[in-house]
């Protein structure tokens, strides 16, 4: 069944990016999350667990929405698609990238970080974009003045957003998400500390959206 990334992105105000070194820690770290209110979890293809840890999820959490981040090449599409992922996120893209994603018929969040690449994906059909890397090009400045201009399009800011500055990029119209990996801190995943990481996920999933 393929759904709208844009109803994927609807279902919480905060994708928890995921950096998996170890696949027995997926399960767990995904119930602690979808039980403080976030059911979409990004898993980057950052790691030589990632692929295990995603199956894992999509396996044994049918409560998680459970993607593929860092997706860089049609080729990693598709080995996320077989692996179980409901959604991919990249960090930029490229034409070939978007045909795949586009022929995969997987909900796709490609990665912007300027107007140009923004209106070459819409062109292409994508109305939700990750700006990326969303603190480092302009964060909140950014977002404000593309409003305007590209009005149809909507973002899911990622990459240096904080718990302090999650708010006030959620309370822009054209956001409709944001991401970070602010609510897995790597010591908590470490330790299987999942009530912390429980705590950050509840106060992520109850921050208001515009
Ligand atoms: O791997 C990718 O494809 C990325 O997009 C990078 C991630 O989005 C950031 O690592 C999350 O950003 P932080 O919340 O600042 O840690």
């Amino acid at each position: 069944m393929t759904v709208d990334i844009a109803a994927i992105a609807a279902l919480a105000p905060v994708i928890p990016v995921l950096t998996l070194e170890n696949r027995d820690s997926a399960v767990p770290l995904a119930r602690a999350l979808v039980r403080g209110g976030l059911p979409v979890l990004e898993v980057t293809l950052r790691t030589e667990a990632a692929l295990d840890a995603l199956r894992a999820i999509a396996r044994e959490v049918p409560e998680a929405i459970v993607g593929a981040g860092t997706v860089l090449n049609p080729e990693q599409l598709e080995r996320a698609q077989r692996a179980g992922a409901r959604f991919a996120v990249s960090p930029g893209c490229t034409c070939e990238l978007a045909r795949a994603a586009r022929a995969s018929g997987l909900p796709f969040l490609p990665g912007v970080q300027t107007v140009s690449e923004a209106m070459t994906l819409a062109e292409q059909g994508f109305g939700l974009l990750k700006f990326f890397p969303a603190d480092a090009a302009g964060g909140l400045t950014w977002l404000k003045a593309v409003g305007a201009p590209l009005a149809d399009l909507r973002f899911c800011p990622t990459g240096g957003i904080t718990p302090e500055t999650a708010p006030a990029y959620l309370a822009l119209a054209n956001v409709a998400c944001v991401g970070g990996s602010w609510v897995a801190p790597r010591g908590a995943v470490a330790t299987g500390d999942w009530q912390s990481v429980e705590r950050l996920a509840a106060t992520a999933s109850t921050l208001k959206r515009r």
